[in-house]
């Protein structure tokens, strides 16, 4: 490995966004080196591969280079290290870009103007996009990393890379119009080789409007939780800061979204042998699941049956392309109502699987497993979780409610009446949560256990 490879094999475990934590890497290689500026501070786009035991993932780093020592103190939290480079005669400070407002400033202008070569920077027909404005990274949770152009824009930079075209911008280009998604304005891509070795044009980032007067759904429900919590003898409809009205809205809006993408992108009806494919995908991921976290064990048997049951499901079940990811932090709640962000799917599966038609139940059952995570987070460490836990779930269920209503409201199937099909994406979703928590946030991990635990007995 050359200096820089070494520094980013230090560097990339310690992300937020590193899929592959838990385990050692291997390897790390620069695979494409994109000049976007030269000159002091450079600006260079990496795809970088880490090789680890069981998997091989690609992963985009905006690099930042300037002499060393010549950083200022503003982005010291942004370095990755200090190494020398092929080319350049002395040891040089490489950090992560996308802290860099010069740089960063310098990928606007690229987009507004729609520049070509070996990376393609394209501005949406018919958006002016405004440059000059001043940028800022998004603190928070991320898989990718956000920057935010004052309060205008915000730049999605993904993170891991899958050839192809990034259903977050696929699917807000098809639902531009909408009052329930962000306009996007532009984005950026390259072309990326596949397994077979064939280049396939691949989104690396998409510039959408910032909304900014929006706050986060899970921010909104678990402010209504705690509203709870401080009055554990009322109803949750009676306490305040009910949520019940604004789940109600964004079931509504869901219904729209989904109806929206069934009139203009492709549907199907599944068969029973699809659905048992699906049921079996399900028990695969169990497998997977309980080899890592054998805590899972227990309720393995509860599940399985649950993925039997849906394998079984006489009716045929529609499909369509669908959110893929869906929960609270990814609505946001703005002066007009509900808006939907993040289209991307699971960032953690390719492309060609993340734009697979799938049932719109399948996004339901991620938002009833949120309401279930809002209700349950603040348990974690609480001195009074035995006497909150039936509060919680008392605000799951009577939310659940309101927004599986809204859904059939807003003309969408109603859930209610699809249970076994609802239990199994359920249940789907929270192995997958199991996984996820333990990789990335290990005292989380009962919430999705405890669920789990919940739905199965
Ligand atoms: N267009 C937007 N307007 C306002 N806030 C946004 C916008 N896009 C993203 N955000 C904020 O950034 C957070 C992360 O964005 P998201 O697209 O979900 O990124 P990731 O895929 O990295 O999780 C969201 O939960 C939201 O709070
Ligand atoms: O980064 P993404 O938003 O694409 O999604 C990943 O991270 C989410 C956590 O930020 C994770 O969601 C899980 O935690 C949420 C609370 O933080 C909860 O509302 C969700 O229901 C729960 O699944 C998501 O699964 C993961 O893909």
């Amino acid at each position: 490995m050359t200096q820089l490879e070494e520094l980013l094999a230090t560097w990339i475990p310690r992300q937020r966004w590193f899929a592959g934590k838990g385990a050692p890497i291997e390897a790390v290689r620069v695979e494409a080196e994109h000049p976007i500026v030269t000159g002091d501070p450079t600006l260079r786009l990496l795809v970088v591969r880490v090789t680890q035991p069981d998997l091989t993932s690609r992963y985009q780093v905006l690099l930042g280079v300037c002499p060393e020592g010549g950083l200022p103190t503003e982005l010291a939290h942004a370095v990755i290290g200090v190494c020398a480079l092929a080319g350049l005669d002395s040891a040089r400070t490489v950090y992560d870009a996308a802290h860099d407002p010069e740089l960063t400033a310098l990928l606007l202008d690229h987009i507004a103007q729609g520049t070509d070569g070996s990376l393609r920077f394209r501005a949406v027909p018919g958006s002016v996009v405004r440059t000059g404005l001043r940028s800022l990274v998004l603190s928070g949770e991320q898989s990718n990393t956000s920057v935010v152009y004052g309060e205008r824009y915000v730049l999605k930079i993904f993170r891991r890379l899958w050839p192809g075209h990034n259903p977050d911008l696929e699917l807000n280009t098809a639902l531009a119009g909408s009052p329930f998604v962000s306009p996007p304005h532009g984005w950026i891509e390259t072309d990326l080789g596949d397994e077979e070795g064939y280049a396939i044009p691949t989104t690396l980032a998409m510039l959408q409007e910032y909304l900014r007067s929006a706050t986060d759904g899970w921010v909104l429900a678990a402010t209504s939780v705690r509203d709870l919590y401080d009055a554990p003898d009322m109803p949750p409809g009676a306490a305040g800061g009910d949520f019940a009205g604004e789940a109600e809205r964004l079931g509504s809006a869901t219904a729209a979204v989904h109806r929206h993408l069934a009139r203009d992108l492709p549907t199907d009806v599944l068969s029973s042998r699809a659905l048992r494919e699906i049921a079996q995908a399900m028990e695969r991921r169990l497998c997977r699941a309980v080899t890592e976290v054998p805590q899972l064990e227990p309720y393995s048997g509860a599940l399985r049956s649950a993925f039997e049951a849906f394998a079984e499901v006489d009716d045929p079940l529609p499909v369509q392309r669908v959110h893929g990811d869906y929960h609270l932090g990814q609505v946001v709640r703005t002066d007009t109502g509900w808006v939907l962000l993040d289209f991307e799917g699971e960032p953690g599966a390719p492309i060609d699987e993340r734009q697979r038609l799938s049932s719109p139940l399948r996004d339901v059952a991620g938002m009833l497993r949120s309401f279930d995570y809002a209700a349950r987070y603040q348990l974690v460490g609480n001195a009074h979780e035995e006497e909150l836990a039936p509060v919680a779930r008392g605000w799951a269920r009577h939310n659940r409610e309101a927004f599986c209503a809204g859904y059939a409201n807003g003309g969408g199937v109603d859930p209610e009446k699809h249970q076994t099909v609802l239990r199994a994406f359920e249940y789907d979703k929270a192995v997958y949560e199991v996984l996820y928590e333990a990789r990335n946030r290990p005292t989380w991990l009962r919430i999705p256990l405890d669920s789990i635990a919940a739905l199965a007995s």
